[in-house]
């Protein structure tokens, strides 16, 4: 590995207060000594590299202009926050990012109070600053808050733009008018090539108004902010501007639009922030910054997805470390899978949002371009469109991480289900999925999928299971479907040209036993039947069976299970209220707890598990071998005290 490079005007930076009294040619300097040290610290932690490069400048000028923490600087995503964090008395531990133990991948309120929001799932940051900036507005005439002076500043990507959520803000913020800087980073780039009218919109903005000279947002922004203008004269100003320019959007929306401007020239940067901080007026700015994802790193500037979210990697090659060979993981198998669907069935159409590499919805696009959709970041669009496919016949699955798929809850409920139409949900990042920590944990799809009425929900143990799953739900018109996977690689089964499609609500058996039942949901299978080796061994003998459904529940095969044995523990990787609970109601209305049976539902525990690596994050969770192996001796306790099994 190489060392980290010499960094003199950084070393001198603990907080934000340390720099600003820099010259503007030492924060130049700062900045590039910044940007060495996201790259040297990532390339030992791997981590969203790109993003960080492309605010490096505007990071050292927010904090130069403003007074931050009083200031209250929100980063969207939360995932460019690297140089913020480097600037932010965090640089010590930024080679523990994303680790065990370590610095968060994204802001996080209890990590710093230079974080002032916690974020990591998109479009958030308007609508919080709003909400800071009122509560500034209310308590600084009662001498409560951090005074009227407090400046907030939330910085949104263009990605992060194409969500409904930064709209609904900016709408509700032109109507309340309350002092807001809205900084719009605009890289051209999503996770992947932006998509949709809004990012057209934006590259035609950028293309039809060059760069605003330094004088020319100067004189625009001073006539903006003059001291005593009459509210008329304003007006007429705004209206000549925009019938000069044709106006923004942004205006439209009651926002002062500012740019577009170079987000990597610190000699713009620098006096447009200050004259935005010291504007008397109220109402919310929309500044515009251009930048570019991966700027300063040739290997990122050079590469597509502009070092996006990188593994380890060599500083002076840019290469990334390679995983040995290993089997493909869920996310392939589901969009080939996917893909032998679609070739048989011309009804089956793909939807994503935004996330066409992490779904592997782009091997679809490739097949089938006129047969996939990107939305953007639009979870809740991307459910109620596939909706309104279902309704006239098509076959829609909703590619999505289980985590976003909160985001469309309503959606899921009112648009889908309560219609009863057929829309598939593909749920990658099932259970915990390590460095992205609890933020992108899908934790939750169980439970909030099961309590609604016509749901069908699968849960995949392994790529096979996986392979039939996307069979089953290809050919399920008889109400909305679900299945869930995990992050990462499958065992290398032999997979099937075409999955086999299931009985719905029938589980399967792999190993027969007396005294022990593990029921399991998902992928924990394979620690089920490893808990059961050790059970084994030491005398206990074990039935593990795989639901393969939580909804509707297999009760015959539940029923049996509880019949038959001394102890039963479901397993899953999901919070509680979901498999086990719906288990566990089962067994109640059957009145089947009654008699003595030990039934334990083993699930994720009712906290959130940090970034980690998932292996160890199951430990916490309790949900490894040796821990369901102990769950079922605890639960049988002394020999004499558990009612004898019958088989
Ligand atoms: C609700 C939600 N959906 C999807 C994602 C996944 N995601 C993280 S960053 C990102 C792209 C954001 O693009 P942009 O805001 O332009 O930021 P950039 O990476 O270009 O700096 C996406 C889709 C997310 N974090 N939250
Ligand atoms: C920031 C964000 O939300 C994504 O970039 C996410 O980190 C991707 O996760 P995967 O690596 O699991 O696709
Ligand atoms: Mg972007």
């Amino acid at each position: 590995m190489s060392p980290p490079p010499p960094t003199p005007l950084l070393d001198r930076v603990r907080i934000p207060s340390d720099l600003r009294n820099f010259s503007p040619e030492q924060l130049k300097a700062l900045a590039e000594e910044v940007r060495a040290e996201t790259v040297h610290a990532v390339s030992t932690t791997g981590g969203h590299l790109g993003a960080s490069l492309g605010v490096v400048e505007l990071t050292v000028a927010l904090h130069a202009v403003f007074e931050t923490p009083r200031d209250r600087l929100i980063w969207d995503v939360g995932h460019q926050a690297y140089p913020h964090k480097i600037l932010t008395g965090r640089r010590d531990r930024i080679r523990t990012l994303r680790q065990g133990g370590g610095l968060s991948g994204f802001t996080r309120r209890s990590e710093s109070e230079y974080d002032p929001f916690g974020a990591a799932h998109s479009s958030t940051s308007i609508s919080a600053g709003l909400g800071m900036a009122v509560a500034r507005d209310l308590l600084a005439p009662q001498g409560l808050g951090q005074g009227p002076e407090q400046a907030v500043i939330a910085v949104i990507g263009d990605g992060a733009m194409s969500a409904g959520m930064a709209y609904e803000a900016m709408n509700n913020a032109g109507a309340i008018k309350s002092r807001l800087v809205v900084v719009l980073n605009d890289n051209d780039m999503s996770i992947a090539r932006p998509v949709g009218a809004m990012s057209a919109y934006l590259s035609r903005l950028i293309s039809s108004r060059p760069f605003l000279s330094i004088r020319e947002v100067m004189s625009r922004v001073a006539r903006r902010f003059p001291r005593p203008l009459a509210e008329a004269a304003k007006r007429a100003d705004e209206y000549a501007r925009g019938m000069l320019t044709g106006g923004t959007l942004f205006e439209e929306m009651g926002f002062y639009y500012v740019g577009p401007i170079d987000g990597h020239d610190l000699d713009h940067l620098l006096p447009v922030l200050r004259n935005l901080r010291d504007a008397e007026e109220s109402g919310p700015i929309l500044l515009h910054v251009v930048t570019q994802k991966g700027k300063g790193y040739a290997p990122a500037e050079a590469s597509a997805d502009k070092y996006h979210g990188v593994v380890k990697f060599n500083v002076v090659t840019g290469e990334q470390a390679k995983a040995p060979p290993g089997p493909p993981s869920f996310t392939k198998v589901f969009a080939q899978a996917l893909i032998a669907e679609a070739e048989a069935d011309p009804r089956v159409v793909a939807v994503t949002a935004a996330m066409p590499g992490g779904t592997g919805l782009d091997a679809f696009e490739k097949r089938f371009p006129r047969r996939s959709f990107d939305v953007g970041i639009a979870e809740q669009h991307a459910v109620t469109f596939a909706a309104g496919m279902a309704c006239e016949g098509l076959r829609p699955f909703v590619a999505i991480y289980s985590t976003f798929l909160q985001r469309a809850y309503d959606q899921v409920v009112h648009d889908v289900a309560l219609q009863n139409l057929p829309v598939r949900f593909a749920m990658d990042r099932a259970g915990l999925v390590g460095a992205d920590g609890a933020t992108h944990a899908g934790a939750y799809d169980i439970a909030y999928l099961g309590c609604i009425p016509n749901m069908t929900l699968m849960a995949a143990a392994d790529e096979v299971e996986l392979t039939h799953m996307v069979a089953t739900a290809a050919a399920h018109d008889a109400g909305p479907i679900a299945f869930r996977y995990p992050r990462g690689e499958g065992q290398g089964l032999d997979l099937p040209a075409r999955g086999t499609v299931l009985p719905i609500g029938r589980g399967r058996v792999l190993r027969e036993g007396g005294t022990i039942a593990i029921l399991s949901y998902g992928t924990r299978l394979g620690e089920a039947l490893r808990a059961a080796d050790e059970l084994a061994a030491q005398g206990l003998s074990c039935t593990v069976a795989d639901a393969r459904f939580a909804k509707p529940l297999d009760t015959a095969l539940i029923e049996r299970l509880a019949r038959n044995h001394a102890v039963l523990l479901t397993v899953e990787e999901g919070s509680t209220g979901g498999f086990g609970s719906l288990v566990a109601h089962h067994l109640l209305h059957q009145g089947l707890l009654d008699g003595g049976l030990r039934f334990r539902p083993l699930t994720l525990p009712d906290t959130y598990i940090d970034h980690e690596s998932p292996r160890k994050q199951y430990d916490l969770a309790g949900l490894n071998a040796p821990q369901i192996a102990q769950a079922a001796r605890d639960a049988l306790g002394h020999e004499s005290d558990a009612r004898p099994a019958r088989a």
